[in-house]
């Protein structure tokens, strides 16, 4: 199966490595063509722009930073939409709100063609493993057809109806990791001042009722104020502002993601948007108060 990949960050580059290593032909471009290199060496071909990448394959996937990348993909010059036509399949799974993907979505259906959301939940390991949990919603057709590159990318794939779905259910799933970083963030600082410690608190969460995948593997790097980037804090903060704006459509109150919002902007004025989004709790400890 031949498919076009557009977006080669911490989640394309993987992703489409699980492509290739599972027999996928695929054609790639980045922004930055520098990047495509890797998946050459991996036996990619390059694409000039994403329409020479929609003019040479049947299906193309997408996974960009935020809607206005997405936007820009898809709308711009030499962009997806140059190529659309009918019988060829688009797939976004960047992380967006539903109404960046029903722009995307109602021009592909004037041109013929069928279009997918499919965010994603996982991070980098689990897109280097195939391991990702895909949340997709559009033409079902188009979900069928995919589902053997989707299988290689991750472990389970739903399809949640009507476009727009699949955006909502990501940003929900994601407004709840953002405000669980910070209540994590704030346990360890708390830990840590009143004179316990932090390995036994992460020791003590791993054995009880809420005991998570995320506080095992972020907790150690946090405690050593490592922060390499898996999932960059700046995607993070995208993501619970698209959230909060969901909540405000639905007239939902959400006191504690909006003041996981206000830290994660504090994260980013202090320079750590391009470091994962457990550097939050830098903001904690700065911000804390200290005897
Ligand atoms: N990292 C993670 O753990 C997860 C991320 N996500 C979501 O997946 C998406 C990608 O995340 P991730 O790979 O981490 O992000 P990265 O920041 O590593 O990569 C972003 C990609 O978008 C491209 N891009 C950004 N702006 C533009 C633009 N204006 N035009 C064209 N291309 C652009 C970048 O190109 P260039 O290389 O030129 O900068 C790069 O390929 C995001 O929506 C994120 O929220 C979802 C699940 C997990
Ligand atoms: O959008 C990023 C999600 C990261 C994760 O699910 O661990």
């Amino acid at each position: 199966m031949e498919v076009g990949f557009l977006g080669l960050g911490i989640m394309g580059k993987a992703m489409c490595m699980n492509l290739l290593r599972n027999g996928f032909k695929v054609t790639v471009w980045n922004r930055t063509l520098s990047k495509c290199e890797e998946l050459v060496e991996h036996g990619a071909s390059i694409g000039e722009t994403p329409a020479a990448v929609m003019k040479k394959c049947k299906y193309t996937i997408a996974m960009l930073s935020d809607p206005s990348a997405a936007l820009a993909v898809a709308f711009d010059k030499d962009g997806v939409l140059e190529q659309m036509c009918t019988g060829k399949g688009y797939i976004d799974m960047s992380t967006v709100d539903a109404d960046t993907s029903k722009k995307i979505s109602e021009v592909i259906s004037k041109k013929g063609g069928y279009f997918l959301e499919a965010p994603v939940s996982g991070s980098k390991k689990p897109a280097e493993d195939g391991q990702l949990v895909i949340l997709a919603a559009g033409d079902k057709v188009l979900f069928d057809e995919a589902i053997p590159a989707f299988n290689v990318m991750g472990k389970k794939s739903f399809f949640l109806g009507q476009i727009g779905n699949g955006a909502k259910m990501k940003l929900v799933v994601n407004m709840i990791m953002g405000s669980m970083m910070n209540a994590f963030s704030e346990g360890l600082v708390l830990a840590d001042r009143s004179g316990l410690s932090q390995q036994t608190l992460l020791d003590v969460l791993e054995l009880g009722a809420i005991a998570t995948p995320m506080f095992k593997m972020k907790g150690p790097a946090m405690i050593q104020n490592n922060f390499t980037p898996a999932f960059p804090l700046k995607h993070q903060q995208k993501d619970m502002r698209l959230a909060l704006a969901l909540g405000d459509e639905n007239a939902v109150s959400m006191p504690v993601a909006a003041a996981a919002n206000e830290e994660f902007k504090k994260a980013r004025s202090m320079g750590f948007g391009d470091h994962d989004f457990s550097a939050v709790y830098e903001t904690v400890k700065t911000y804390g108060h200290s005897k």
